[in-house]
This record gives structure tokens, sequence and C-alpha cells, in this order.
């Protein structure tokens, strides 16, 4: 099969889905684990699939999990699966080297972002497709934020009309993404720092509640309440 999408699309999609999920406590893969019975990686892929522009999907796995989420994801779309790696840059490096010619825009997106409506990852596109080089979603902070030193010692009241709090997919322009990986030096969590310390101008645009990450038992209690409530 191939792992076309749209073969119109203008947007690669990489998936990194290798992260244990230490912080969601004990068992298998975060990606594989279950929200309302399925995996979190097959509510993400789907949600992806479903955005007009995209073009290729490629997952980065479990590297001993490679086989099964290509036989899971089968059903759901068709994608490219590549091992990941043992941090979460390594991962998208990996998946960023299987994008096939074609797509100019390469967005990075979280597996444990599993209910990101296609309308964010469409917005995001389209502020690259429009000039941009690095796009993020991003939401205000909404809890008053302290600056805590020694013995939980409160040094200051940080200014928070300044601050967002980052979510994925992070879009870029496809030759920005590969330069900012070819140099990239100690690992980041995010994407859009390694652009950041190329010089390269990231922007902002509203991000979504649903593109939450899923990252402790609370978040995928909410997400479960979210699908439920037709999310
Ligand atoms: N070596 C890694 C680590 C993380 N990820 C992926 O990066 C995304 C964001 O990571 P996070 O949600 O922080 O996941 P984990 O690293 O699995 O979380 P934890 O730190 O709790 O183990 C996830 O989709 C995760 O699968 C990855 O592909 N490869
Ligand atoms: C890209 C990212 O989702 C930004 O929020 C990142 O993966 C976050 O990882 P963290 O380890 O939970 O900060």
């Amino acid at each position: 099969m191939t792992a076309q999408l749209n073969p119109r699309g203008d947007v690669a999609v990489l998936v990194p889905a290798a992260g244990a999920g230490v912080r969601l406590g004990p068992g298998r893969p975060k990606a594989l684990r279950l929200l309302a019975g399925e995996p979190l990686l097959v509510h993400a892929v789907r949600r992806l699939a479903a955005a007009p522009s995209v073009h290729t999907i490629v997952v980065a796995a479990p590297a001993a999990e490679v086989l099964a989420v290509r036989e899971l994801l089968a059903p759901v779309a068709p994608v490219i699966v590549v091992p990941g790696g043992a941090e979460r840059q390594a991962s998208v490096a990996a998946a960023l080297a299987a994008v096939p010619a074609g797509p100019q825009i390469v967005l990075v997106h979280d597996a444990a972002r599993a209910l990101t409506p296609p309308e964010l990852v469409e917005s995001v596109a389209a502020a690259v497709r429009a000039g941009r080089a690095a796009v993020i979603p991003v939401l205000p902070v909404v809890d008053t934020i302290k600056e805590v030193g020694a013995e939980e010692v409160v040094l200051g009241t940080v200014d928070r009309s300044a601050l967002r709090a980052v979510q994925t997919p992070q879009g870029f322009r496809r030759a920005v993404l590969t330069a900012a990986h070819a140099a990239a030096g100690d690992p980041l969590t995010d994407d859009a720092g390694l652009v950041e310390k190329q010089g390269v101008e990231v922007s902002c645009v509203p991000g979504s509640e649903y593109a939450l990450k899923i990252t402790r038992p609370f978040d995928l209690a909410l997400a479960e309440h979210l699908l439920a409530a037709g999310g």
C-alpha cells in the first residue's frame, strides 16, 4: 500500500510515539495505552489523516513495536512507521529522514496529544504556507506563576502576560527543520526550540484545549471525558 494520504497535499506530519510514558505510570509505551478502548496513537493518527493538507504521516514507534504499530495503523490510515530513539529529538530525526520527496511543509505532532482536532493541523500548516518559517500553537497561561527557590520559598511573581503554553503540531518549512536537526546538539523537548537556536523566527497561532498532552493519569481521565462528550 502507498503511504500517501492526499497526493495533492503539501504537508508531511512526523509523529513521535516512542516514549515510555513514565509520568503516566507503569504499563505499555504511552502511545499504545488505551483511551476509550483504542490506543492513543490510533486517535492521534485518525485526526491527522482527516486534515485535507496531509500528504504523508511518518510515525516513530517504540523500536520493539514497529511491526505491531504497522499492523495497528493499517486500517486507520496509510502511514510510514520507523523505529524511534531514546530521546524525543532522536525519534523526530528518524521520522524526518523517512519523509519522501514532495511535501515542503513538515509538522511535528506528539502522539500523546491524541485529541488534537484536524482544524489545528490545518491552521498551523496554513501559517507556514503563508510564509512563516516556524509556527507553534500556544495557549495563554491561566495560573499565577511564582519563581521558587531553595526550600520552596517564593522568590517572586512572574509576569505571565508574556508567557504561553506550547502545544503541537509545530510546523516548519521542510528545509528549516532539516537544518535545525542537522545542527542539533543536546536533546531538547520540542522542535521549535531547535529552530530558535538557529536564529529562525518562530511564530505563534492559537492552540486548542483539545490538544492537551496526555502526560499524567489525570490527563487520561480528562481525555476520556472529553471523548465521551463528543470531543
Ligand atoms: N524517546 C522518545 C520520547 C518521547 N517520544 C514522544 O514524544 C511525545 C511527547 O513526549 P511525552 O508526552 O513527554 O512522552 P514520554 O516521553 O513518553 O513521557 P514521560 O516523560 O512521562 O516518559 C510523545 O508522543 C512520545 O511518545 C518519542 O517519540 N521518543
Ligand atoms: C513538544 C512538546 O509537546 C511541547 O509541549 C514537548 O514534547 C513537551 O515535552 P515535555 O517533556 O512534557 O515538556
